[in-house]
């Protein structure tokens, strides 16, 4: 190694996941056709993407319960395929099928957990209680999992995933078929576990908005390709369409100020001119000054930026791929 070269290793932050050329098929279909992914320690990552995309069997692969046809990975520092083990001991896995068992208490799910990972019987119980405090399962600490809501049963998945203290956490669709409160709680949980504990997690969902709420980096995968990958504000921006939108209270002004804006698109009947704009603070500014100087006044003015409903339609040449249930904000 090069002494620049392990300047630049140093520098790198360590990756939890990293994946070259994933590839799996079922018989003739190809569900996953060469997928590259590289997730920074410490960070929410979000796969984003429709039904049948392909992220179920992209979180069963890097968690060593299916094998890919090809590629490689690594996760938490060993190799997926020599080292499968290594990978089990350092990840949590919580699916869209909840692995609690019904008939138990919550309580004896996460005992019951703690003895599957060999845990001291002590250190099972102190663990298993400070799990039922932080997710606020204490008073139902002894009741039977069938009386459950589904976000109860969601928090108590995840606590048992807890129990083995991971390094990494593979959430899949965490918050489908959640009514609106239990999804914020959910988020809320999801965040602690990062900014306090310093977890990675890998999350799949089919919620644009759940992937804006937390993600550090989203990738959008659609029918096992990656389309695009980047933070929330990178997708953003590689969709057109943003604009600022000035309303006047007659023509004349209306003409006045599209004189100055040589880019804008004029509706004379709407009264509105359409600036084309990366809605930022400075292209705000600049828009104002220049009314300023023409001495014109809109009567209202409306920034538009895209937002990921339009990145999706964009990349995937398809809607939202699911709606929240909540009204838009
Ligand atoms: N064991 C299997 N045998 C055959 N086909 C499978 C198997 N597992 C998955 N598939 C197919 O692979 C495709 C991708 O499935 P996958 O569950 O990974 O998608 P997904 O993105 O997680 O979708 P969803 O949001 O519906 O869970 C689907 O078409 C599915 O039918």
């Amino acid at each position: 190694m090069t002494a620049l070269s392990a300047a630049k290793a140093r520098d790198t932050p360590p990756h939890a996941v990293s994946a070259l050329g994933l590839r799996k098929s079922y018989d003739d279909k190809v569900v996953l056709d060469g997928i590259d992914l590289h997730v920074p320690a410490g960070t929410v990552f979000a796969l984003l993407g429709p039904n049948g995309a392909g992220k179920t069997t992209t979180v069963e692969i890097l968690s060593t319960l299916i094998k890919p046809d090809a590629g490689q990975a690594r996760v938490a520092g060993h190799d997926l395929a020599g080292r499968p083990d290594g990978v089990r001991a350092a990840i949590g896995v919580t699916g869209q099928f909840a692995a609690v068992d019904n008939l138990l208490t919550a309580e004896e799910n996460l005992l019951l957990m703690a003895d599957l990972r060999h845990l001291p019987r002590r250190e099972g119980r102190r663990r298993t209680a400070g799990l039922l405090q932080r997710f606020e399962l204490t008073e139902a600490a002894r009741k039977p999992v069938s009386t459950f809501s589904g976000g109860m049963r969601r928090k108590l998945d995840l606590a048992m995933t807890l129990i083995g203290d991971p390094k990494i956490i593979f959430l899949d669709e965490p918050t489908t078929g959640l009514d609106p409160r239990s999804r914020r709680t959910m988020w809320e949980i999801i965040r602690g576990l990062v900014a306090d504990h310093g977890v990675t997690i890998f999350l799949t969902t089919q919620y644009l908005e759940e992937a804006d709420q937390l993600a550090d980096r989203i990738a959008v995968l659609d029918k096992g390709r990656l389309v695009a990958e980047g933070t929330a504000d990178e997708l953003k921006r590689l969709v057109p369409g943003g604009h600022i939108r000035l309303r006047f209270a007659e023509a004349a002004a209306l003409e006045t100020a599209a004189r100055h804006f040589g880019a804008a698109a004029r509706d004379p009947e709407e009264l509105t001119l359409r600036i084309p704009s990366d809605g930022s603070i400075p292209t705000l500014r600049a828009v104002l000054d220049v009314l300023d100087d023409a001495a014109v006044r809109p009567e209202s003015l409306t920034v538009h930026t895209p937002d990921l409903d339009d990145v999706f339609l964009t990349l995937t040449g398809q809607g939202t791929p699911a709606t929240t249930g909540e009204p838009a904000r």
